[in-house]
């Protein structure tokens, strides 16, 4: 099985690195969900993949997602594609057009979390880090069961619906989605959950028909 990880910085895609069988190729595109998507693009123009994982650290919702913990993507959210108005936000369906999540793989997306020890849920794309305790709670209250945002999921699950490859996306939960406090960031805890995550995807990649 051939399978494409894209992260979005360097750090991220040796974290993976390290743990990464052979027949992954992962590649570091860039923030947030454009970068994610041409990176994407670009390697599945070329490279005929079985399966796309986005991966990184994440912002982890109380309390299912504390620092430190992994969170696999039961949906793949663009959860600021839409227009605001006065009477509350409106995703793109909403609008008539697009879409503003993917679904990843039932199966495969459940057995990876139990073999990791990840929390399964909805993982919200974002293009602006949450940072006050109200956007927080608004994007919770929106997306029921949220377990953690990021910057690239949406971008990276995108591209790959336009080919017809499956997607999934892998986050490490680096700070709790609130209030900005960088200092509070655990980074280096996060890559290296990352990392135990990918040594343990073989084997459930391997027993996965590709089909579900
Ligand atoms: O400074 C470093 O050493 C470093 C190492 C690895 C990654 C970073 C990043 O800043 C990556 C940016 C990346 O992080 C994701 N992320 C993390 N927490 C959140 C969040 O609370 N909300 C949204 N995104 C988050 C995101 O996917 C960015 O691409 C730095």
């Amino acid at each position: 099985m051939r399978v494409l990880v894209v992260t979005a910085v360097p750090a991220e895609r040796d974290a993976v690195t390290r743990a990464c069988p052979a027949g992954f190729d992962v590649l570091a595109g860039g923030v947030g969900p454009a970068a994610a998507a041409a990176t994407t693009a670009t390697a599945l123009a070329r490279t005929p993949y079985d399966l796309v994982v986005s991966a990184g650290i994440g912002g982890g919702f109380l309390p299912l997602a504390p620092v430190g913990s992994l969170v696999v993507a039961s949906r793949i959210v663009a959860a600021d594609l839409g227009a605001d108005t006065p009477d509350g936000y409106l995703d793109v369906e909403a609008l008539g057009f697009g879409r503003s999540a993917h679904l990843p793989p039932r199966q495969l997306g459940r057995a990876v979390a139990d073999a990791t020890g990840a929390a399964y849920g909805p993982v919200l794309t974002v293009s602006t880090v949450t940072g006050s305790a109200a956007r927080a709670a608004e994007l919770a209250a929106r997306h029921p069961g949220a377990a953690a945002e990021a910057m690239e999921g949406f971008g990276v699950a995108e591209a790959a619906a336009q080919r017809g490859v499956p997607a999934l996306e892998i986050r490490a939960v680096s700070n709790a989605v609130g209030p900005r406090d960088r200092s509070a960031w655990r980074i280096g805890d996060a890559l290296g959950a990352l990392t135990d995550a990918f040594g343990k995807l073989p084997p459930v990649l391997e027993s996965w028909n590709g089909h579900d």
